[in-house]
């Protein structure tokens, strides 16, 4: 893949580009002007950031050669998902990689905070001893509140229990059972939690929602001399408010590692002895950056190589086992949907797959995707992959339904149904798995059929009568065509015949496939 160019615009660990190097034509450029990116980005055909590169609108829009994104960390809300997405760019990032940097960087910034330790370094080397000024607090019998226990923020639990602080948390969309587990009582609102709370610790994703969620109106409900941290993302706690509360005495003490402006100098936060700050330096660790530059390296290789990434943001989430058990589902899907625009000239309205048997308990959005992505592939112009082909069948006007169920259907262990609708008739396809991991098309319109769907496949119906297939065969085997596997099957006095062969049928031969007496309708189906 040496023609395939990557190009790196923040410093990740050699252990990642070495990586790289040995697959890729690598450009690592960190620290590139924007200008500059702006005009090279349409070289490439990956790109790798960190928190600091906007992959927005106006960079992806020139990146026309972008196959890939992947993000060195963890935070993508300096990326434009969507945006990549139309375009059919995989979005990939390293979510599990620092999160143990940065849950310690949370509590070293609230131990930090707590205990003047920046302040009193500074002063001591700068050639002064009193302790008077710098008594701190105990982070042990504290209320410890916080707001999104995800990976991080239950690590931050897990790690503050054991200072003996009672963990209270603010989440309200994970199972009460994540709670439990990490030792947190439950708070069904923030401001319970922030009436609670000797100390605030904030973990969640910046958006819409969390942006700016502690402000004025929420520090104000806070118990006097609450002490706060942010290790997620600046402006989750809104810095204004912040800096009044600190200046009333409010907030007695902060700690923070992130800011609504990065690069940050002048910010009027850094004027507080009280507060302790880094910049941005929660995943910076040998062993995080490490595993990240790993990560990413690896992820984009295989996203290059057309491989399914375990990370994709722009898909549906799938554990790398899971990713293992489904693969030959996903080719059977693609090769379902494949078959479509195969054997019709109709637009399609609605799809509607069923999954049931063992499949049902899987992750089986992704099996839709792959359905879709075969089933548009053929027919658009434009690139059609896992991450757009959601989009790209909804821009379409096909509305798309899905249905589980997990008793097996017609005896087979595992069984994807598809029906395809168009204004006039239906389409319906059944495939299975065999215990091999082989797919085979077990029905189409009713007719029983075991069609291995690769290579080339004729597909004929014919009258119910002696006669016909001997002429059929024939005319295949005269063309030179062999015939490697044959099933016929019938219903209500109507033969189909799905014929695979080992070489092209051209348009000679159809035209005398479909003249023989008796024969209905041929259509080759061609299979990756
Ligand atoms: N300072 C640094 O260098 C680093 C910062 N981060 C940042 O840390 C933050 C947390 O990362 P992870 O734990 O990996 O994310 P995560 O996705 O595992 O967890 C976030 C949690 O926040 C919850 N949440 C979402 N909206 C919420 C709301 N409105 N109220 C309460 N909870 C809400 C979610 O349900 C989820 O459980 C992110 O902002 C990430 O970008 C991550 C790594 C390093
Ligand atoms: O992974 C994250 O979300 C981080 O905030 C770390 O950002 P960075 O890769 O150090 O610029």
């Amino acid at each position: 893949m040496k023609n395939r160019r990557v190009i790196v615009t923040e410093r990740i660990a050699e252990e990642g580009l070495e990586l790289l190097r040995a697959e890729l034509d690598v450009d690592y450029r960190d620290g590139i002007s924007r200008a500059e990116l702006l005009d090279i980005i349409g070289e490439y055909d990956a790109l790798i950031v960190r928190s600091v590169t906007k992959v927005n609108e106006e960079l992806v829009s020139r990146g026309t050669r972008l196959k890939m994104v992947g993000r060195a960390g963890n935070g993508i809300d300096n990326i434009d998902v969507d945006a990549c997405t139309r375009r059919g760019i995989i979005v990939a990032n390293t979510p599990d990689s620092n999160t143990i940097s940065a849950a310690e960087q949370t509590i070293a910034l609230l131990l930090s905070s707590v205990r003047h330790t920046a302040e009193a370094n500074a002063f001591l080397k700068g050639g002064n001893w009193d302790r008077k000024p710098f008594r701190g607090v105990e982070l042990y019998g504290k209320t410890v509140g916080i707001v999104g226990l995800g990976r991080i923020g239950s690590m931050v639990a897990t790690r503050l229990r054991s200072f003996g602080c009672r963990i209270i948390a603010y989440d309200p969309y994970i199972s009460d059972e994540r709670f439990e587990r990490f030792g947190a009582e439950k708070k069904n609102t923030l401001e319970e939690l922030l009436r609670e709370a000797d100390i605030i610790t904030v973990h969640t994703p910046k958006n819409e929602e969390t942006y700016g969620m502690i402000g004025e109106r929420e520090l104000a409900m806070c118990k006097d001399g609450v002490r706060v941290v942010n290790c997620a993302r600046g402006g989750i706690i809104n810095e204004k408010a912040l800096v009044d509360a600190l200046r009333s005495g409010k907030v007695a003490s902060a700690g923070l590692d992130v800011f609504d402006e990065e690069p940050a100098y002048n910010n009027p936060l850094f004027e507080f002895k009280n507060v302790v700050v880094t910049p941005h330096l929660g995943a910076d660790t040998v062993e995080a950056q490490r595993r990240v530059g790993v990560n990413i390296a690896e992820q984009v290789i295989m996203g290059l190589k057309g491989e399914l990434v375990p990370n994709v943001v722009n898909l549906p989430t799938v554990l790398r086992e899971e990713l293992e058990t489904l693969r030959p589902y996903i080719d059977l899907a693609r090769a379902m949907g494949s078959m479509y625009y195969q054997m019709e000239k109709a637009p399609v309205d609605r799809v509607e797959l069923g999954f049931s048997g063992e499949i049902a308990n899987q992750e089986t959005g992704l099996l839709t995707i792959a359905f879709l992505t075969g089933l548009l592939s053929g027919v658009m112009s434009e690139k059609i992959n896992y991450v757009n082909a959601r989009i790209k069948a909804e821009e379409r006007g096909i509305k798309v339904f899905e249905k589980k169920e997990d008793k097996k259907l017609k005896g087979y262990v595992n069984l994807i149904t598809a029906r395809i609708f168009n204004h006039e008739h239906n389409l319906e396809i059944a495939g299975t798995l065999t215990g091999g991991g082989r797919p085979y098309i077990v029905e189409i319109n009713g007719f029983d059929t075991d069609l291995y769907p690769r290579g080339i496949v004729v597909l004929a119906e014919n009258d119910d009568r002696p006669g016909v297939i001997g002429p059929f065969t024939t005319a295949l085997g005269e063309a030179g065509i062999n015939i490697s596997m044959m099933r016929v099957s019938s219903k209500d006095g109507v033969n189909m015949m799905a014929v695979s062969v080992d070489s092209n049928v051209d348009d000679a031969t159809l035209a005398r496939l479909r003249s023989v007496s008796g024969v209905r309708k041929v259509r080759v189906l061609r299979f990756k």
